[in-house]
């Protein structure tokens, strides 16, 4: 079952001299329960595709597909309540809400979403993540791990069909770091969640099943890694881009 597919989504920013196209047709299917990261060099389209896949933003072209079903177009209100019943997102500056506790913005969706909140199923997950004896403590009470292990969780609450991440570990020591990327393996071979992670480091990208790369705007053709090394990732990024160079080299 694909929980992601993209066909041809293209996405330009800009106009005339100073248009830049981000992503150039990019195309892929992402089957459930897999754990998908994605790198590339800064600027080759890495969050432009995460946030066109999420429906933070609207491709100029192409389809983007969350569990068969296609990204609404039309109204906002349409993509918003999309959002909130297919996806989960994590930043990497946690975007938690500096007056609620833990347990209320790991809720929030729900909240938002006019759902029913379960308690007892949220502070279970919280308890999963490592936080059960801090529930009620508000976002500056907790340290920068914490905070992102509640934005793993505000992310899982509503049992979404893909969780995405934007460089989760980007802001996090090593050990935090390690914390949050062995939370969301589990979501993936607990509960079958689908993962899709931008980063930056070969090791955060070892956790996932296979690693995609960008390259100005296109996926390398040369294709993915699957369950790779950290050692591997890090020698086909430093090679990233090489056949696109061409002869001049
Ligand atoms: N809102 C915007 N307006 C204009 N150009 C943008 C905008 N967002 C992204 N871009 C451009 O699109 C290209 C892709 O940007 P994007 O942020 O997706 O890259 P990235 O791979 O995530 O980079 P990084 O690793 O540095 O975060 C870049 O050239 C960037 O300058």
């Amino acid at each position: 079952m694909s929980a992601l597919r993209l066909t041809g989504v293209r996405r330009a920013y800009g106009s005339g001299e100073a248009a830049v196209t981000a992503l150039d047709g990019v195309s892929l299917d992402l089957a459930t329960g897999s754990f998908t990261a994605v790198m590339g060099p800064s600027g080759s389209g890495k969050t432009t595709l995460l946030h066109c896949a999420a429906g933070l933003e609207r491709p100029d072209s192409g389809l983007v597909e969350v569990n068969g079903e296609p990204m609404p177009g039309g109204s906002e209100t349409r993509l918003t309540r999309f959002r909130r019943e297919r996806i989960g997102f994590v930043f990497q500056q946690y975007n938690l809400l500096p007056t609620l506790t833990a347990l209320q913005n790991a809720t929030l969706p729900l909240t938002l979403a006019g759902k029913r909140v379960d308690r007892a199923r949220a502070i279970a997950l919280l308890e999963e993540v490592g936080l059960g004896d801090r529930l009620h403590h508000r976002p500056d009470q907790l340290s920068g791990g914490q905070r992102q292990r509640v934005a793993v969780a505000r992310a899982l609450v509503t049992a979404p069909s893909v969780v995405f991440a934007d460089e989760p570990t980007g802001a996090l020591d090593t050990r935090s770091a390690r914390d949050v990327l062995a939370l969301l393996r589990s979501a993936v071979d607990r509960h079958g969640r689908t993962v899709v992670m931008v980063t930056h480091d070969p090791v955060a990208a070892s956790y996932a099943d296979s690693v995609i790369f960008l390259a100005d705007g296109r996926l390398d053709p040369a294709g993915e890694l699957r369950r790779p090394s950290a050692d591997a990732i890090a020698a086909r990024l430093a090679h990233l881009g090489d056949q696109a160079v061409g002869t001049g080299v």
